[in-house]
């Protein structure tokens, strides 16, 4: 979102005046005041060129008209779908939440709009660009208005409309499709193999993985370390020894990053390692991980086409799959979800991993969080009752069964509840943040410190000392590292260079290097001021050129820790990727970007990689799929909307150790904590047949 976050005097009265001249309200007004508030940041100077266009093709357009649409573009910037017209109509910035200095001027052009929303409707009704779907023919309208006789109407833009209703009708066709023929006595020997009885009053893992074996969708969800990936590798397995022509299958595994990617193929292909002992010769899983193919990104998959919104795979030229699995799914925005189930074969098996409570996507849509909205109320029917009791041996608790009709959808979702990984205070803190207990959390933050005082695991600053978070990232604190392992291992250089063996020891030196930075980063809510990216990638770097540990004279030095921000296959780095800008072995030691994927290293010349940006603070939207010892989250106090309870919760949930907050005011975390992100979207009603092409 493009928005200024600090408004200055003049920008005031640039408000001021266009309110003022807005007093009798034409079409040609309302766009010169929108103008205005894009001159201001307050909208994208898209939203109003939209505006524009429409008023261009339709010149009688109601300023009302002009004023939904420009708010839908704007909204649609902010992750949203669709535009709530009731709510925006009735409490405007309960839609926009902007700013306490921007409401004056809200307010203002409020008085000069209709009060009733079915003015609104006609207004949106009675222009030749707006396709009211219960009303009109499609004629490809630019705009769609949805549902406009019920209580909630939602105004669409086009493309998402269509992207929507797409997503819905592929995982109603996925989700309401005729079982696929199961072995039932064959699959519970092998789900009884693959997990052993336990006291647990249910297990999620095993139910996950027995209502996967019997349809084309599957959905697993949950916190961090609730086992998906073991879930999944047990799954693949199954689908191995209860598939006929099971050598033929065809596994691909993918996921929204490069990272996110190579760590599922990582976890899956250990946990098959490890399931082969137990499962000795009965199953060839050697032969199983051959078929998995290479941990791919989505957009790899899809064979996506830079600067275009073509995809190589699509309904008329299908994946070559049988089984994919996606994990990170919460970070899949609706377009993505949309290219991929209309390129995946209608008897190829999708199996989505994510955390719904996870941040969504920067673009548009919330896919996941929609489709898991009921995720933790289970909502079985009897027929999936009566199948995971003979299949599975599990008796799921009368608390997740459907109270009236089971939903379709609910069938085919897990939500698994205990984590194996993550606990102590970080879960505690991450399971009040989820809960929305501001209190709670500040008490668990509080309750760890008391205890253990300087080795607490995790740590509140919010006092606004920017120092302090130089501080932090420099030493650490207590036991929880900062960049002290990385300075260190990057001081070796002059040991490494002057060694006998260059060749020998630059490898292990360059893991070292990248395995020491991995241990902390910082996390930011913003990229923009002090508290942000930007502010704090600038002091990080001033603070060690001051230290003598690196020495920038241009743009790459050696030690830059940099993110990959765009794809790019020919180079083989995806966006979100980390690498770090090193001296080679090669004569003269040119700088080279090191990038570590798993055990190994892949190196590219600095000249190469053009979309990079230095690392030692990222956004907390770019950490996600990856994990520290220590994670520090800065808020910053202009963070405005950004700063949402699934924001923190991120954030938290990428501690492995240890975890900081640093708020650059008091009340920054409880404001977040207090504000779950709502992304309007219509998926949830096509779901549930309310809304119709
Ligand atoms: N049923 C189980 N029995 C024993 N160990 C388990 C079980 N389930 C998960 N684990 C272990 O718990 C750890 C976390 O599991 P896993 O990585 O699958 O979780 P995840 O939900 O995929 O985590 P993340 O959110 O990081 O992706 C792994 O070491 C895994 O082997």
């Amino acid at each position: 979102m493009i928005r200024k976050r600090a408004r200055d005097t003049d920008t005031l009265d640039l408000f001021a005046a266009a309110v003022e001249q807005a007093q009798t309200l034409c079409t040609a007004d309302t766009l010169d005041l929108l103008r205005h508030w894009a001159d201001a940041g307050v909208l994208r100077r898209l939203d109003v060129a939209l505006a524009a266009w429409v008023h261009e093709q339709d010149p009688h357009i109601a300023p009302c008209a002009v004023v939904a649409v420009t708010l839908l573009a704007h909204m649609e910037g902010r992750g949203y779908s669709c535009l709530p017209l009731a709510d925006l109509v009735h409490t405007p910035n309960a839609v926009l939440g902007w700013e306490a200095q921007e409401l004056p001027a809200l307010q203002a052009l409020w008085t000069q709009l209709p009060l009733r929303l079915d003015d609104w409707l006609q207004a949106l009704q009675a222009s030749a660009l707006v396709r009211d779907v219960g009303l009109q023919a499609d004629h490809a309208q630019p705009l769609v208005l949805a549902a406009s006789g019920t209580p909630q109407p939602l105004l669409y833009l086009r493309r998402y409309w269509d992207y929507e209703r797409m997503v819905a009708a592929h995982i109603l066709q996925r989700s309401q499709a005729p079982t696929v023929a199961l072995d039932e006595p064959s699959a519970r020997q092998w789900l009884d193999k693959f997990f052993p009885a336990t006291p647990d009053a249910c297990n999620w893992q095993k139910v996950a993985c027995a209502l996967a074996l019997r349809g084309h969708f599957s959905v697993i969800t949950g916190g961090p370390g609730t086992g998906k990936t073991y879930t999944a590798a047990r799954l693949l397995a199954l689908l191995f020894a209860t598939t006929p022509n099971a050598d033929q299958l065809r596994v691909a595994l993918a996921a929204p990053t490069g990272k996110a990617a190579a760590r599922l193929k990582q976890s899956i292909e250990s946990a098959l390692q490890h399931l082969q002992v137990s499962v000795g010769s009965a199953l060839n899983l050697p032969a199983l991980v051959q078929r998995v193919g290479a941990a791919r990104t989505l957009h790899s998959l899809l064979g996506a086409r830079p600067g275009t919104r073509h995809w190589g795979y699509h309904a008329g030229r299908p994946l070559d799959v049988d089984v994919l699995i996606v994990d990170e799914a919460s970070m899949v925005h609706l377009e993505m979800m949309s290219a991929l189930l209309e390129a995946l074969p209608p008897n190829a098996r999708l199996i989505l991993l994510g955390d719904k409570d996870q941040l969504a996507s920067v673009e548009a849509g919330a896919v996941l969080g929609d489709l898991c909205r009921d995720a933790a109320a289970g909502r079985y029917g009897t027929a999936t009752l009566g199948f995971v009791e003979r299949v599975a041996g599990e008796t799921i608790p009368q608390s997740f069964h459907a109270l009236g009709a089971a939903p379709a959808l609910a069938q085919h979702t897990v939500m698994l509840r205990a984590s194996r990984r993550f606990d102590g205070p970080i879960a505690a803190l991450a399971m009040a943040v989820n809960a929305g207990d501001a209190a709670d959390s500040l008490q668990v933050l509080q309750d760890d410190v008391t205890q253990h005082g300087e080795r607490a695991r995790i740590a509140l600053r919010q006092d606004g000392y920017l120092p302090a978070v130089h501080a932090l990232a420099l030493l650490g604190r207590g036991d929880a590292p900062g960049y002290g392992a990385y300075v260190e291992a990057l001081q070796r250089w002059a040991d490494v260079k002057n060694g006998a063996e260059i060749e020998a020891v630059h490898h292990r030196w360059v893991c070292d290097v990248l395995q020491a930075f991995d241990r902390f980063r910082l996390l930011c809510a913003v990229r923009e001021g002090a508290w942000g990216v930007a502010g704090l990638n600038q002091s990080i770097v001033s603070a060690l050129r001051a230290q003598g540990v690196i020495a920038p004279e241009g743009e790459w030095y050696a030690g830059r820790p940099v993110m990959v921000m765009r794809n790019d296959a020919a180079l083989g780095v995806f966006n979100g990727d980390i690498g770090m800008a090193l001296p080679s072995a090669a004569a003269g030691n040119p700088l080279r970007v090191y990038f570590l994927q798993g055990d190994d290293l892949r190196s590219v010349s600095v000249a190469r990689l053009a979309h990079v940006e230095t690392a030692f603070a990222m956004t907390v939207h770019k950490s996600q799929g990856s994990e520290f010892e220590h994670t520090a989250l800065v808020l910053s106090a202009h963070a405005g909307g950004v700063l949402g309870r699934e924001l923190v919760y991120t954030g938290i949930t990428r501690a492995r150790e240890h975890f900081t907050l640093m708020a650059e005011r008091p009340g920054l975390l409880s404001t977040a904590i207090a504000s779950p992100t709502r992304r309007a979207s219509g998926l949830l009603r096509f779901l549930q047949g309310e809304l119709h092409s």
